[in-house]
């Protein structure tokens, strides 16, 4: 984030956090009518796969904010409910603190679990009408033994409290909130179990504007006072500028590009990162730069090959279409995804 460049260099020296090896998910997708009639009549090939994360390393150092950009469809929230072991990889590796999360005690894990939590877009779909805000923020905290019943009170209105809710209102249910209450509720619902990690996915996107900067100001107040590392996943490159320290770009998949959040903004390598920069509305003319990155983002199911971005990138020959390229180090703490800058 803009206000604390210096926490990646700080604990560059530690192990990560967080982090995914090698991540690969892929989906089988259900057959459609047609499909099934044609299985049945054995004439099968196998069922389409949606190759939603193809072989991404990714890691979260104690205290940053990492940006997650990239088209819909990319893969931004597989990604980030890997991490926060919601789904599990194909294959690949989750890592807690640099430990294979599979070499964790049970202890351990239900820990590392707790300690990555989700917000998500809409969090009425996520909160149980029938139940009232007390019961909501305070269930995990009783079920893993946070505090004692007797705390329980207390400890649910300090949740609240921290995510800028008045405690008094702790008996009500959700639909007597607004949009922005109910957001701080499932933040209040996600700091009961104490995490080290939010992963946010377009938490703040369903918010009017005003309510979204409050919404972010909280995220960045709690990560100053309870050192809270973020994930965060967004189509609104303005925000993700404003609060990220590191900014990861994927594209169908993969990830093309990675860098602190300044050197990727005004150094962007990979043409796939300078066309989504390029169609970022700026605040001094409130108009895009110039028009969307041409042609549609293909399919998951059949992505194209070599670089996935040669189909609709304007530098692309031959090789792009043949060999995909190696995410490589481009200037220090940047990396990159193209074959340009073997010959650059
Ligand atoms: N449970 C699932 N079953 C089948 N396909 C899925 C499932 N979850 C995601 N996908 C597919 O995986 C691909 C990546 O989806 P994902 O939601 O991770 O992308 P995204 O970048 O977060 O998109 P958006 O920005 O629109 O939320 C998409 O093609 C999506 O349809």
């Amino acid at each position: 984030m803009s206000t604390n460049p210096s926490v990646a260099t700080r604990n560059a020296q530690e192990a990560p956090l967080l982090s995914l090896d090698k991540a690969v998910k892929r989906f089988a997708r259900k057959p459609d009518l047609v499909e099934r009639l044609v299985q049945r009549a054995g004439l099968a090939k196998p069922f389409p796969v949606v190759h939603a994360v193809d072989g991404v390393d990714i890691e979260l150092r104690s205290g940053e904010v990492v940006g997650l950009v990239g088209e819909s469809g990319c893969g931004k929230s597989t990604l980030g409910r890997m991490l926060a072991s919601i789904i599990p990889p194909t294959s690949g590796d989750l890592r807690y603190r640099g430990q294979a999360f599979s070499a964790l005690t049970d202890k351990q894990r239900r820990r590392a679990r707790l300690d990555t939590q989700m917000i998500f877009q809409n969090p009425y779909a996520s909160l149980n009408p029938r139940a009232r805000v007390n019961e909501i923020v305070g269930e995990a905290a009783k079920v893993h033994g946070l505090c004692s019943h007797a705390e329980l009170d207390d400890y649910v209105s300090d949740q609240l409290d921290r995510a800028g809710l008045d405690p008094a209102y702790r008996f009500r249910y959700p639909h007597q909130f607004s949009g922005g209450q109910r957001a701080r509720i499932g933040i209040a619902r996600a700091l009961a179990v104490q995490p080290r990690t939010l992963v946010c996915d377009e938490a703040v996107a369903a918010l009017d504007v005003s309510i979204q900067a409050q919404i972010i100001n909280l995220f960045m107040q709690l990560r100053e006072t309870l050192g809270l590392t973020y994930l965060f996943i967004s189509h609104d490159l303005g925000v993700v500028e404003h609060l990220s320290d590191r900014v990861v770009v994927m594209y169908l998949g993969r990830v093309v590009e990675q860098a602190d959040v300044e050197e990727l903004f005004s150094r962007p390598n990979h043409p796939y990162s300078q066309a989504l920069l390029a169609e970022m509305p700026r605040i001094s003319t409130g108009k895009k730069r110039f028009s969307a990155i041409r042609g549609e983002i293909p399919s998951p199911l059949d992505p194209p090959s070599g670089c996935h971005f040669h189909p609709r990138c304007p530098y692309a020959h031959e090789r792009c279409q043949r060999e995909a390229p190696a995410l490589k180090p481009i200037a220090s703490g940047h990396l990159s995804a193209c074959h340009l800058n073997d010959t650059a």
